[in-house]
């Protein structure tokens, strides 16, 4: 209620009047459908001199006095409104529901109903009912029109019902709302009702226009609904989701099949949750039951100690009375059998030592039997307690292998649906195309650019005063830091650790930033770096598979490969294709775990790389490196193994022979990039018209990369680009390049997963 009273008068007046009009016009359904008289200013003003104590206020005629009277009036009505609190609260409805609103000009409402009215709260606390403008103004007459205009008030026409009130309530979110008589509340209106407001209608008509894949109207009404009303987010939210495809006004039926599949892999994922947490419930009762067991057990024990101690007790008094008989016994036969003599006084047998001696015997007795009695008493007690322990601990062990029985279950259900969740992920990255492809600007320390990357997807050339667009799946400016430039690529790192083959190339002229790019600085390591970084990660939070790595770097240099991970000078390396595999025999595969050990073997690689060119004489950028990463995971609990390959690419430079005036070996050597990088277009070209061939052995860098570019891959391709108007040509070409490739969809990925040899049973 802050910012009325900051509110100057001619804008307050139009804000205090605003629910009144509601209220005039909910009066008016009232008065038609209950029969129930209005309230209008004029009798609120009659009802409140008759009754001064009424819980409405009316303050329009504070106006009329003079200062010291509205002082007076002010104090009265802060008076009677601490008393219609009081009242309220004490009130048999003790629950007082507030509303609150934001009215277009900034202004936040808030009202209670009270016998059956609405009364609204303004910023000094004063009441007022729904008939009477909130605070300080004139009074309107009904037949006055109150609102200049609340554009979130307004009727429509629902079949069965007739015209309805509606308003737009906005409180943290838009809701829209209509007036019911009966409970005399503004309802949360269906989501049937909610399509005929014309304010949603032609929202939901923008998002259809903007998205012709999407069909469902109810279904964009609930988004909306979510979105605040806002048709721009939920547009984007459909994008981030289900991508372009939803530009096409594709076959409703599929995509509606897509959708609601989609929509109930998030119901399962949602389960899954569910059930991990059952599981972990589970775990964590089955923990509290083995303590308590332990605990139990060795309560048990030391029962059976005390047991143990009190029968050597017994023993020991057993023994105890046993010797007192033997001395009452032997006293006894010392006493004088003979007839009744009278005994003459012997000093030796003093006769109240014997009576001290009976009455000890006598006590010892007594002792003998409470102790034989609270020894009784304490083994029946300690049998019900051991008997009570054995109950628990077999109670505890049931619940214990019905614990174990559900964690199996629950086990295997999450595993089901771990797959499902898993070929769901699959299916997004599908639906979002195998090839994504990125554009990277270099910067660039001259001042003149041909490059305009303000879109996010888009980059424009300007050529001859004219500009060329080119889209991709995201354009990098040449301010994007390197760990945002590895953020596009990262969906697919998962899929590496899943099975599948994964590639990640850089495309563009010499220098435009691919060895940037994909390697960078040691203090901003490039996307390389990152995603071998990524996977580590990955492999090491699933806790169920063992992951085995192995890394191997070549490079293509003429045409020739060369290990660069060789110990001792290497020898001739070919290709051996064998179905889908492609593999190159003799080429060191080296076994790695960590992080830094990576980074040591790739360092090598680079350091190899460096010299054999020096001694051919040659710059290390005209040749292709590619290193790559196998990866093999082993889940210890169905025993399915899994073979991914991630393939990092740092493609040698593309230049036009004739600009670099290359002569000799300068010129074989950009005659063979120009051919391997010729061949990796036709590829990408049959590709993109699903053509039957695919020509990938017409270079030996698209024979190696066939895995990563055929049906069992998902592929990244970054085309770096410089702005320099003197590369124009490249740029453009590259650009070209890039945006072809994106056209293409490599089809189904294929997992490579193979089952366990013997599946194992449950734990
Ligand atoms: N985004 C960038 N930010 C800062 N410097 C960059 C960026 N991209 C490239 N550079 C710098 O530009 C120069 C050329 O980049 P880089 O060597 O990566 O190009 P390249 O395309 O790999 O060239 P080549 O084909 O000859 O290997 C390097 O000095 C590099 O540090």
């Amino acid at each position: 209620m802050g910012s009325a009273a900051s509110v100057s008068d001619a804008k307050k007046e139009e804000v205090e009047v605003a629910p009144r009009r509601v209220a005039e016009e909910d009066d008016a359904q009232v008065k038609d459908e209950q029969s129930v008289a209005p309230h209008n200013v004029e009798e609120e003003q009659t009802s409140r001199q008759e009754e001064p104590a009424s819980h409405v206020v009316d303050i329009s005629s504070s106006e009329e006095n003079d200062a010291e009277t509205q002082d007076e009036a002010g104090e009265e009505i802060e008076t009677m409104f601490r008393k219609t609190m009081i009242e309220a609260s004490t009130e048999t409805e003790l629950s007082l529901a507030f509303e609150s609103f934001l009215h277009k000009d900034g202004t936040l409402y808030s009202c209670f109903s009270q016998h059956g009215s609405r009364v609204y709260v303004d910023e000094t606390n004063q009441v007022t009912n729904q008939n009477a403008p909130p605070s300080g103004s004139h009074a309107h007459t009904p037949a006055e029109p109150a609102v200049a205009d609340d554009d979130r008030a307004s009727a429509v026409y629902i079949q069965g019902k007739g015209m309805i009130m509606t308003y737009m309530f906005e409180e943290k979110a838009n809701t829209c709302r209509y007036f019911d008589p009966q409970t005399g509340l503004w309802l949360l209106m269906p989501l049937q009702w909610e399509m005929d407001v014309e304010f949603v209608r032609t929202r939901v008509q923008r998002v259809m226009g903007a998205l012709p894949g999407l069909g469902d109207q109810k279904e964009i009404t609930a988004a909306l609904r979510q979105c605040n009303y806002d048709p721009d987010e939920v547009i984007s939210a459909y994008l981030t989701i289900f991508g372009d495809v939803l530009f096409q006004p594709a076959d409703r039926e599929q995509h509606n099949r897509e959708l609601n599949s989609f929509r109930s892999h998030l119901e399962k994922d949602r389960a899954i949750e569910d059930l991990k947490q059952k599981l972990q419930d589970r775990e964590r009762e089955a923990e509290a039951l083995l303590q308590r067991n332990s605990s139990l057990a060795r309560e048990a024990q030391y029962l059976s100690d005390v047991l143990q101690h009190l029968n050597l007790q017994v023993a020991e008094l057993e023994a105890d009375r046993q010797e007192a008989r033997e001395k009452i016994r032997a006293l006894l036969s010392r006493r004088p059998t003979a007839p009744p003599v009278r005994p003459e006084p012997k000093p030796g047998v003093d006769p109240a030592r014997l009576r001290a001696l009976s009455a000890l015997t006598r006590g010892l007795n007594v002792a003998n039997k409470q102790l034989r009695a609270s020894l009784g008493q304490w083994l029946q007690e300690a049998r019900l307690q051991m008997r009570e322990l054995e109950e628990a601990a077999a109670r505890a062990g049931g619940a214990e292998e019905e614990a174990r029985r559900e964690a199996r279950e629950l086990r295997g259900l999450y595993r089901k649906e771990a797959v499902e969740r898993k070929a769901l992920y699959n299916r997004l990255l599908e639906l979002q195309g195998n090839i994504r492809v990125f554009c990277r600007c270099r910067a660039s320390p001259a001042a003149a650019s041909c490059l305009d990357v303000s879109e996010e997807e888009e980059v424009a050339v300007t050529q001859k005063g004219g500009k060329r667009r080119f889209l991709f799946d995201k354009v990098y400016p040449s301010s994007a830091s390197q760990e945002k430039v590895f953020e596009g690529t990262l969906p697919i790192i998962t899929s590496c650790a899943d099975g599948f083959n994964v590639c990640i190339l850089a495309y563009g002229q010499t220098g435009s930033g691919k060895t940037y790019t994909m390697m960078g600085p040691k203090d901003k390591p490039g996307v390389n770096v990152r995603s071998i970084r990524e996977l580590l990660r990955i492999c090491k939070e699933r806790e169920k598979v063992t992951y085995a790595l192995k890394i191997s770097m070549l490079e293509i240099y003429n045409d020739s490969l060369n290990d660069l991970l060789a110990k001792g000078p290497a020898g001739h390396l070919e290709i051996r294709a064998q179905g889908k595999s492609v593999t190159v025999p003799g080429l060191t595969a080296m076994d790695v775990e960590t992080e830094e050990h990576i980074l040591n073997v790739m360092e090598l690689g680079e350091k190899n790389r460096k010299i054999a060119s020096t001694k051919m004489n040659i710059q290390s950028s005209r040749s292709h490196l590619i290193l790559t990463l196998r990866v093999e995971g082993t889940d210890s609990v169905s025993g399915a193994t899994s073979h991914g390959t991630l393939t990092l690419c740092d493609l040698a430079g593309s230049e036009r022979i004739s600009k670099t005036e290359a002569t000799g070996a300068r010129l074989l050597e950009a005659a063979s990039i120009n051919k391997s990088l010729t061949a990796l277009g036709q590829v990408f070209s049959a590709l993109k018209c699903n053509a039957l061939h695919v020509p990938f052995r017409n270079s030996k860098l698209t024979h190696l990369l066939q895995p990563c570019l055929s049906g069992d891959a998902k592929a990244c391709v970054f085309v770096n680009v410089s702005p320099e108007p003197a590369n124009l040509s490249e740029t453009l070409s590259t650009l070209q390049f890039g945006s072809s490739i994106r056209q293409v969809v490599l089809g189904k990925a294929t997992q490579q997963v193979a089952p366990a040899q013997n599946a194992k049973a449950d734990k």
